[in-house]
């Protein structure tokens, strides 16, 4: 079987696409080529993985200038013809669009040249490329009950998450205590402003504590200069990372996290089986990650600080208030994998090869 995968840009398109893919080679015996734009983080972590990345010129549509949205509007014929091309030459016996810039004309061309395709979409409301082509695909794969009607012939699977996530145990009741803060694979602004104010004061409160914080590969220097500035530059319990390549051994040594509430973010956190603050991207489509937090909230498996509230106090108590309650943070951790979603990838596997026949 042959399968293109289509999509990228962040890593929350990339990350369970590569989870995808590596399901479809090992358990199917498949053979998985990615499409994808040069801009999108696909360009790093596709090669990284050992698959083969086709790239083709997408413009953007959100958050630019109207030029700029009618050149991508103009552009996008151009878009769907190189994937037609890429499709023939490749002859996948299923295209799979995982949202993000080159999924929408990789699923068009698809679509036109009557390939089975299925969509993969972790959100609530699905991003601009999935809703385009959501009533046309053979099949989708999503995260909440509430997204089916987006799509024909779909299916709440959750999202896939790296098996070793799952791996993850308890942390004991040891004394240390580690703190994680990330802003998804971008990073978070806010988050990178307003740690560098508390954790002197933090790490003061909580002698055991160690933090780790991950800035996004634009903010590290702004970032370290503000933790310069607080006289935190030489601190030893505090590590600063643009990127954590590694999230699994990430995870399994944090006893919180402080984060967004990106899809694959949230999937992890309930894999794993960890307490966290979350703060929601407020930008995001429809305030989407503000419904990933509520899932969470609502079953007592985290925290939530929304953006437009996020002082300096409320933060650092808030921190305190949690790093410092084992007992809660081990309960919070729990309830998260209560949330998980275990089969993921192997019912989305299997989708796959059902919808090739
Ligand atoms: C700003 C924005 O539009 N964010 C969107 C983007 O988020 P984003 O790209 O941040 O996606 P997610 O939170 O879903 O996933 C981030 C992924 O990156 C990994 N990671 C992150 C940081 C790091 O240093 N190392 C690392 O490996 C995480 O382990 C995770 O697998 O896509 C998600 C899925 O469509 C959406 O829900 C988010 O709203």
């Amino acid at each position: 079987m042959r399968v293109l995968i289509a999509g990228g840009g962040t890593g929350g398109h990339v990350i369970p696409a590569l989870a995808i893919a590596r399901e479809l080679r090992d358990a199917h015996g498949a053979e998985v080529r990615f499409v994808g734009t040069a801009r999108g983080l696909e360009t790093r972590l596709v090669p990284e993985a050992g698959f083969l990345l086709e790239l083709i010129r997408v413009g953007q549509l959100k958050n630019v200038s109207v030029v700029t949205k009618l050149r991508t509007v103009a552009d996008l014929p151009l878009g769907v013809m190189r994937c037609v091309e890429l499709v023939r030459s490749f002859r996948p016996h299923v295209v799979v669009g995982v949202g993000g810039y080159a999924s929408g004309p990789a699923m068009m061309a698809a679509i036109l040249l009557r390939v089975p395709t299925l969509a993969f979409e972790p959100n609530a409301v699905p991003g601009l490329a999935n809703r385009l082509v959501g009533k046309w695909v053979t099949a989708a794969a999503v995260n909440f009950d509430g997204t089916r009607s987006f799509f024909r012939g779909a299916k709440v699977t959750g999202i896939p998450v790296r098996r070793e996530f799952f791996e993850i145990v308890p942390k004991s009741a040891e004394k240390e205590r580690r703190l994680l803060v990330f802003g998804g694979s971008q990073g978070a602004r806010v988050l990178n402003e307003a740690m560098p104010k508390i954790v002197g004061r933090l790490l003061e409160a909580i002698p055991e504590l160690e933090i780790v914080h991950q800035t996004g590969g634009r903010h590290e220097a702004s970032t370290r200069e503000l933790y310069e500035r607080a006289g935190l530059a030489a601190e030893a319990r505090l590590r600063v990372q643009p990127y954590l390549n590694e999230m699994v051994g990430e995870f399994a040594q944090a006893d919180l996290m402080l984060c967004r509430s990106g899809a694959s973010t949230m999937a992890e956190l309930a894999a794993a089986g960890k307490a966290s603050l979350l703060v929601p991207f407020p930008q995001a489509a429809d305030d989407h990650q503000r419904k990933n937090a509520d899932v969470f909230v609502a079953a007592e498996a985290a925290e939530l600080i929304v953006e437009s509230e996020l002082t300096e106090d409320r933060l650092l108590s808030a921190l305190r208030g949690m790093l410092l309650d084992g007992d809660w943070l081990a309960t919070m951790g729990e309830r998260a994998r209560g949330l998980a979603h275990p089969n993921a990838v192997e019912e989305i596997g299997e989708m796959v090869v059902r919808i090739s026949r």
